[in-house]
């Protein structure tokens, strides 16, 4: 059960996080330098992974393999991983919470890139409803279930505060909902066919607050080994 947690269909979830990684180094890296082909050792070692991994993720999800010693054909690797990732699904979302955050994810035009539509969001304040936001209608939260299950939504993007998210959770799995993306700082529980995925930003920040923290004290060591 534990280890079906850290499963996406079928695939580690591990794995699942490092495909958007290669693909956002083949698109935006060597594809506008004009590179033709990669070998799984080169981006191994540009995104400094372990050689194998990456072999053992690109052979996956490459339909034709690597050539010996060309590699792949970077614009046809793109094509696999997109295909392979759903980026040309296209599939449908809904925001609740249409706040600061919230606010800021359905103007960003971005995720469409990536497979995932915002098509309208849901509040409880009604200041907010009826309004708006990035071209999106912002509707009362009571009409979220009947929406969802009408216009057949799969994903649920969750930016309410923390105390009101497992509550919000709830309604969107009712809902029909099976991939949540969760911007609140609590952890949900869900049925075993719903997958969510955490979006943490104040574990970012503690780890580059704690890299400045440490490099900052190995500097003062060094000046006090210098003073020495
Ligand atoms: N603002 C950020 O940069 C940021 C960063 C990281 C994480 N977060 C997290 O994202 C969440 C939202 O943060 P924010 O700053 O946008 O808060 P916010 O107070 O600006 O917005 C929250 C929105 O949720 C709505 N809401 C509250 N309860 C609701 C419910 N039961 N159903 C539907 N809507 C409801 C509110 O009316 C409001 O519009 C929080 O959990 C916060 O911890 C925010």
């Amino acid at each position: 059960m534990e280890e079906k947690k850290h499963m996406v269909g079928g695939i580690s979830r591990k794995t699942l996080e490092r495909l958007p990684i290669y693909h956002h180094y083949l698109e935006h890296k060597l594809l506008k330098e004009g590179t033709e082909t990669i070998s799984a050792p080169s981006i191994a070692a540009e995104l400094q992974l372990n050689e194998v991994q990456v072999r053992k993720d690109l052979a996956m999800v490459s339909r034709n393999g690597g050539k010996p010693k060309m590699g792949y054909q970077v614009t046809e690797l793109i094509k696999d991983m997109e295909e392979f990732l759903g980026y040309h699904n296209n599939n449908q979302a809904v925001l609740v919470g249409a706040g600061s955050l919230g606010k800021a994810l359905l103007s960003y035009k971005g995720f469409e890139q990536y497979g995932v539509k915002i098509v309208m969001a849901f509040d409880t304040d009604g200041r907010k409803v009826n309004t708006k936001i990035g071209g999106k209608m912002v509707l009362p939260f009571e009409m979220l279930e009947n929406h969802c299950q009408r216009m057949n939504i799969h994903i649920g993007i969750i930016t309410v505060p923390a105390q009101s998210a497992q509550d919000v959770c709830d309604h969107l799995v009712a809902a029909g909902v099976r991939a949540i993306w969760n911007f609140a700082p609590i952890h949900l529980s869900v049925p075993e066919h719903v997958l969510v995925q955490n979006e943490n930003m104040a574990v970012s920040l503690a780890a580059l607050s704690k890299y400045l923290y440490e490099a900052e004290k190995e500097g003062r060591q060094h000046t006090k080994e210098e003073d020495d």
